[in-house]
């Protein structure tokens, strides 16, 4: 397990990281969202070691991380850091002979990941030549290439289309359950949401909320309810505790506490024949929205 604990980071007097704290578990993906600026690249560098903290500790697995631990780690940077001249096949081997690979076994891992990351039939075209979505794949091959134990991603979502996230998104899951470490951050809430077991989200430099993504959709905010019957559903407006948001003869979606929304449900029975009664779980990017809101209004 990566664990943070207090970590606290200024740059001159401007302090960006507040007692930032929490863990990213083996064999899970863990995504990690915040608004522009929240300091996601500042603590993932603080992770990496290539960024100090001014106090805070970051372990794995207990252990205090030092650069031979460090080694372990993948990492694909926001700014992308690639041979523009080289070809794709030859820069991925290169890099794989960089930690330590011989040439035969450097060149077949090469291969491998590119199959699995559908670049295969661009393994000899030079990096330039590539769209930004598949240099992405390339530098996702580059991060993956030695195996790490932890893996930390900035971004590695922008930019592709919905097929290449799904790519993407089976190698990293793949490599997580293999029992590795595997941290991204992202502004896409959707894709997070869809994949990640994980959630931490921070804002103006604290971490707002963290933990497994279902269970944190479970216990914020108020549920929604949509409704589907056969008869007239107009009278939900009126019905003491319901806040209606959407309404169309026979179907409505509205805000209610459980109690008053089994109440809702048995009126809708005496009426007419209910056809649908779901719960709906709130959106990350509803819960994202509203953290980041209450946390600009709690710093005012
Ligand atoms: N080298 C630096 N010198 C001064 N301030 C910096 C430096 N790097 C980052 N900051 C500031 O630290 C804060 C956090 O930045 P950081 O890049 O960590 O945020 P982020 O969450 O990764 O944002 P984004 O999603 O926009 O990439 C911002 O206010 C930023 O302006």
């Amino acid at each position: 397990m990566l664990e943070l604990r207090n970590v606290n980071r200024s740059y001159g007097d401007h302090q960006v990281l507040h007692d930032v704290g929490f863990t990213a578990g083996r064999g899970r993906l863990t995504g990690f969202v915040g608004g522009n600026g929240a300091g996601k690249t500042t603590t993932m560098r603080i992770i990496l070691g290539v960024l100090r903290a001014d106090s805070g500790t970051v372990t794995l697995d207990g252990q205090t991380l030092d650069s031979s631990s460090r080694r372990r780690f993948g990492y694909m940077p926001e700014e992308r850091g690639l041979y523009p001249k080289m070809s794709v096949h030859s820069q991925v081997t290169y890099l794989a002979r960089l930690h330590g690979f011989d040439r035969r076994s450097a060149a077949a891992r090469a291969e491998e990941l590119l199959e699995r990351l559908g670049l295969s039939p661009r393994r000899d075209d030079p990096l330039e030549s590539l769209s930004l979505g598949n240099q992405q794949r390339v530098q996702i091959a580059a991060a993956l290439v030695h195996g790490p134990d932890v893996l930390i991603l900035d971004e590695p979502f922008s930019g592709l289309d919905p097929m290449a996230v799904d790519v993407v998104l089976d190698v990293l899951s793949e490599h997580a359950r293999q029992g590795a470490i595997v941290l991204f951050s992202s502004h896409q809430l959707d894709v997070v949401e869809r994949l990640c077991d994980d959630i931490v989200i921070i804002g103006g430099g604290r971490i707002l909320a963290s933990g497994e993504t279902y269970g944190l959709r479970e216990r914020h905010g108020t549920r929604r309810y949509e409704l589907l019957s056969g008869a007239d559903l107009g009278w939900v407006r009126e019905h003491p505790g319901a806040q209606v948001d959407e309404f169309d003869a026979g179907r409505v979606l509205f805000r209610a506490e459980e109690a008053e929304a089994q109440q809702v449900l048995a009126a809708a029975v005496q009426r007419g024949e209910v056809r649908r009664f779901s719960p709906l779980l709130p959106t990350l990017s509803e819960i994202f929205k509203d953290m980041a809101t209450t946390s600009q209004e709690a710093q005012r």
